[in-house]
């Protein structure tokens, strides 16, 4: 019964691990658009799809109900995920989005939205191939929704609206094992508020050490160390764009940003992305970048908080100053900004400052899949370069 659904997509299947005869690339040829699928995939009676434009108040608002009640949670059910709207209307409205790739399922009686799915249209690049994708994110069904079967036809239904769009591939990510993990990554956490995150059970006191000698481990500078450190500005999108696509061209897989990405996904806005570079003091040259983006979780079940602040490491690039204090300096400014926690995952050169700059193991991994893309064999996940929300 494991997996009876993903043995049927064209997705690199467990029995094909290391068949060195099946060559790297897409599973599947592209349907002529006249044999997709025109009409909606059939829901339980009960049930209805309602496109989502995300762009509406009341649809957001819904859409952000729905998560923040019943969207990811971690292993022991102790915090969950709390994307804002305004968040939202960020991670689902990039350059070329389509908003019949937000998909609802509501009550066909009470127009109740009870499930969501979502893409959103990336070129990533896979060795030197730059491949049209769908980024698939925010698949939610109800909590008490969930044994029926839903996620298999929501699933069906977003892929039919991206092929829609002659898109062929698409990248997801997921906490749990599926047919076939492209990449795994760990995820590492900075404590940034100790005492919280004692109490509300994110960290626990480390064997032989008192609260206090605890917040002094973790303690930071007032303020950032690196001369000519700065928040990002409209007018550095064309040399962040240029900084970031040379650094991203050392992966196996990464997003292929142009002017406008960078723009939409890197330009800081409040409580959803920071953005800071190092502009140098004598030639005004652009050497490197930092980024974060902002993901609270709800405190479920604790009596003195409701809300963990924490915030994501995005995209970083270091060509002048060293990495572990470019990523120091966007510990101190998360700091500064009240963050709870500083959370990245082993990707990119991350691993080179986790350790140094006191982040801690995650209890769990991030596993990076590919649809109807073959790669030969699983990266390691220095070899990843892409970030998902
Ligand atoms: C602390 O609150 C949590 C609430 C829900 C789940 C988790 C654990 C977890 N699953 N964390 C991650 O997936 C994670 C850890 C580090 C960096 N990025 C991450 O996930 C991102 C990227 C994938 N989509 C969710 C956000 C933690």
């Amino acid at each position: 019964q494991r997996h009876k659904f993903w043995e049927t997509q064209p997705v690199g299947q467990f029995k094909d691990i290391g068949n060195p005869t099946l060559p790297e690339g897409p599973i599947e040829p592209p349907t002529p658009l006249s044999e997709v699928k025109q009409e909606p995939y059939n829901l339980p009676n009960l049930y209805e799809w309602v496109t989502c434009d995300i762009h509406d108040e009341q649809m957001c608002d819904e859409i952000y109900t729905l998560l923040a009640n019943n969207y990811v949670e971690d292993d022991e059910n102790m915090f969950r995920f709390n994307y804002s709207k305004e968040f939202l209307r960020w991670a689902l409205q990039p350059p070329g989005y389509f908003t019949a790739w937000h998909i609802g399922v509501r009550v066909k009686t009470s127009k109740k939205m009870v499930a969501f799915i979502t893409g959103i249209p990336a070129r990533i690049r896979v060795r030197d191939e730059v491949v049209n994708m769908a980024e698939i994110n925010f698949l939610c069904v109800h909590k008490k929704l969930r044994t029926k079967r839903l996620a298999p036809v929501m699933i069906k239904e977003v892929t039919r609206r991206v092929h829609l769009e002659n898109i062929w591939q698409a990248a997801y990510t997921a906490g749990v094992i599926l047919p076939t993990p492209v990449a795994t990554c760990q995820y590492w956490h900075r404590s940034l508020n100790p005492k919280k995150l004692i109490d509300v059970g994110f960290s626990r006191l480390g064997a032989r050490m008192t609260m206090s000698r605890t917040i002094k481990l973790y303690k930071l500078p007032e303020s950032t160390v690196t001369p000519g450190f700065r928040k990002m500005e409209i007018h550095d999108v064309p040399a962040v764009t240029r900084l970031i696509r040379n650094y991203l061209s050392q992966f196996i897989v990464a997003p292929d940003f142009d002017e406008n990405d960078v723009e939409h996904w890197l330009l800081p806005r409040e409580n959803v992305v920071d953005s800071y570079l190092v502009e140098s003091p004598e030639t005004h040259e652009v050497t490197d970048f930092c980024s974060f983006y902002t993901l609270p979780s709800s405190i479920l079940g604790n009596p003195n908080y409701s809300t963990l602040k924490a915030a994501y490491s995005f995209y970083n690039v270091s060509t002048a100053t060293p990495l572990l204090q470019l990523m120091n300096d966007a510990l101190i400014v998360a700091k500064q900004k009240d963050y709870d926690v500083f959370n990245a995952l082993d990707v990119m050169q991350n691993e080179s400052f986790l350790k140094e700059l006191k982040f801690g193991p995650g209890d769990g991994k991030l596993h990076y899949y590919l649809y109807n893309y073959r790669v030969r064999h699983a990266l390691k996940s220095s070899e990843l370069g892409l970030v998902l929300l």
